[in-house]
């Protein structure tokens, strides 16, 4: 707590030229509750299987994975953050439960405004061609019917799919699927918009476009929350850089010295 006043105190200072918080992050932690064994003789073998149900065993003992430690922050309006760690270090954890989709174990998350979650996994319906899911996905963020109209045409652009709006989405590449996403939900003006990989599977043109939507978001006075493993990615779009090691966050800070350090490690 004592952490998150002089985070507070810190903002206060900054307010004028920053902008207002949008996220604040107080000593969060998330634990996943998961069944599996503990011990080495109860490891998932078949075997080991099949004598847990010949002898009616119920399911293995429930083990918790602490996902995120402890982790404290505040986002300002106008900042894109960068979430950086190695694999599992819990950054979709963290973007998750900033989109209140995992409840916390202990500490909180507070936010100013809606905050929206961009994955590579993001619901859109692979049945149903593009063109619907860009129709379907601008209701569902809240726009009007006059917006989807108006925007649907720079949508498609954006995307660069092409024809292929008009094929259902079982039949696009995975990036072509990421293009779509990215497309619909930047076409919205998001008070929290947090990016998870999403912007991975794009080629270099889609990569620079997208770079650029960001930046607008972050003028129009949004927050990004980005997620990448490509470290240039982030290095080009983000003002701060959060480097998550183990749950924790082990740096924050200027992109180029957290990257250095990183890059080091
Ligand atoms: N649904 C889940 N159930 C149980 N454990 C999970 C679940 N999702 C993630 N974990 C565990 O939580 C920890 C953090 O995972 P998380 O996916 O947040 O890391 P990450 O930094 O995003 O990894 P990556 O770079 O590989 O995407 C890992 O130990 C992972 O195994």
């Amino acid at each position: 707590m004592a952490e998150l006043t002089k985070e507070l105190s810190q903002v206060a200072l900054e307010d004028q030229t920053v902008g207002t918080p949008t996220v604040i992050v107080d000593d969060l932690h998330i634990v996943y509750k998961v069944y599996g064994s503990t011990s080495e003789s109860q490891k998932g073998s078949a075997a080991n299987a099949l004598m847990r149900l010949v002898r009616r065993q119920g399911r293995p003992e429930m083990k918790e994975v602490h996902a995120v430690k402890g982790v404290t922050f505040v986002a300002h309006h106008g900042e894109a953050i960068g979430i950086i760690g190695r694999n599992g270090s819990g950054k979709s954890t963290l973007l998750r439960a900033i989109a209140g989709l995992l409840p916390p174990h202990k500490g909180a998350v507070y936010t100013n405004g809606q905050p929206s979650l961009l994955g590579v996994n993001a619901a859109l319906m692979k049945e149903l061609t593009g063109e619907r899911n860009i129709v379907l996905g601008c209701y569902a963020m809240g726009m009007s019917p006059a917006e989807v109209r108006e925007r649907y045409d720079e949508i498609v652009d954006f995307s660069g799919i092409g024809e292929f709006v008009q094929f259902p989405m079982s039949t696009y590449s995975s990036g072509m699927g990421a293009r779509l996403r990215f497309a619909i939900s930047s076409a919205k003006t998001h008070d929290v918009l947090l990016i998870d990989e999403a912007l991975a599977t794009g080629d270099r043109d889609f990569k620079r476009k997208s770079q650029e939507r960001i930046m607008q978001m972050r003028e129009a006075a949004g927050t990004v929350f980005l997620v990448a493993h490509n470290l240039d990615v982030i290095e080009e779009t983000c003002n701060r850089v959060i480097w998550l090691h183990k749950g924790k966050i082990k740096m924050e800070g200027d992109p180029q010295e957290v990257l250095d350090a990183y890059n080091k490690a």
